[in-house]
């Protein structure tokens, strides 16, 4: 046979596929969320997100240095509460000495070279459970910047690095931006949820977290499932506002919207492949239905392939294991 064109000669040997590969994901792509709560020495799993821990701080720096020993660089963090430090304004997320707050000190006292990210929003604080403020079973925007602003300073003088707004109130990041340079920290960069969809995927981290929304859903915040046009609406708020990194949240059946935005945009884009995505990954693999580790890499390079240069990702521990293995 004279077939001029073989495109299996490209796959002959694991050195020729090597050769011609052209995504591949390092961990210095990869930012690991993690739980922390009150306490000493507690290392609770996630029922819902098996693998995944709520630790307590002392429990949290040690698990930082390992993940950093793996090469891992970035670090997402986020706060579980009690019941009972949570009221309508989170104004847990801005006292002085709180939990979180510390947690973010600590973390950035012991490993200054590490990237902490922290997360803006009201819900872990909020007796609603919601991301922003509650009147008359409304969630207000403009109200709600006030909190998250005071709550974004606070992280910033505790020591973050990045701020993380994940609440989909308009003009948030704007407002973020300008308080954190009046009040000194013009180095604080935000990696904004710009296209941060409705998901049901979000189940896990709500169970995680005891968060999840006391009444109603976050639709009229987070975005429908079905659109692409106010991605790109958002996207050009946010540039506009002065974000550093646009996000698209989740990352697994979103991978169009990363695709967009990272065509349209010159800013870093960051996909967080969410609970429910590793959970997902983590019963069929339990179950022995698929190969975990082969679909959590196939994943990963997917969402890499669609055009996100940073993953937020739980399985990034485990991916930075194998890669050393190899
Ligand atoms: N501000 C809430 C927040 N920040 C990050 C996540 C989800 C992360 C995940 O599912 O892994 C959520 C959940 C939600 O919007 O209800
Ligand atoms: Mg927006």
């Amino acid at each position: 046979m004279h077939i001029l064109r073989r495109p299996r000669r490209l796959r002959t040997s694991a050195a020729v596929r090597a050769l011609v590969e052209e995504t591949s994901v390092s961990v210095n792509d990869l930012i690991l969320p993690v739980f922390v709560v009150e306490g000493q020495n507690v290392k609770r799993e996630v029922a819902s997100m098996p693998g995944v821990y709520r630790h307590s701080l002392d429990n949290l720096l040690d698990e930082i240095g390992q993940c950093q020993d793996l090469g891992i660089k970035a670090f997402d963090l986020f706060p579980g509460l009690d019941e009972s430090k949570k009221d309508k304004y989170a104004s847990e997320s801005w006292r002085e000495g709180s939990m979180y707050l510390e947690a973010i000190h600590a973390v950035k006292s012991k490993y200054p070279d590490v990237v902490v990210m922290t997360d803006v929003a009201m819900d872990p604080y909020s007796s609603d459970g919601h991301d922003g403020y509650v009147e008359n079973g409304e969630i207000l925007n403009d109200e709600t910047l006030e909190y998250l602003g005071k709550m974004g300073v606070a992280q910033a003088q505790a020591g973050a690095d990045i701020l993380g707004p994940s609440d989909m109130m308009d003009g948030r990041v704007g407002y973020l931006r300008e308080k954190l340079d009046d009040a000194g920290f013009s180095k604080v960069a935000i990696m904004s949820y710009t296209a941060k969809y409705a998901s049901a995927l979000y189940s896990p981290f709500r169970d995680a977290l005891e968060s999840a929304p006391k009444f109603g859903d976050k639709k009229t915040y987070q975005m429908n499932p079905a659109n692409i046009k106010e991605a790109l609406i958002e996207a050009e708020l946010d540039y506009a506002e002065g974000a550093d990194y646009l996000m698209v949240k989740p990352a697994m059946l979103y991978l169009d919207i990363i695709k967009m935005l990272n065509d349209n945009f010159a800013l870093p884009i960051a996909a967080y492949n969410i609970s429910g995505e590793y959970s997902m990954i983590k019963a069929a693999a339990q179950k022995g239905w698929i190969d975990g580790d082969r679909v959590m890499l196939e994943t990963l390079t997917s969402i890499k392939r669609a055009g996100a240069k940073i993953i937020l990702t739980y399985f990034a521990k485990e991916f930075a294991q194998i890669q050393q293995q190899r």
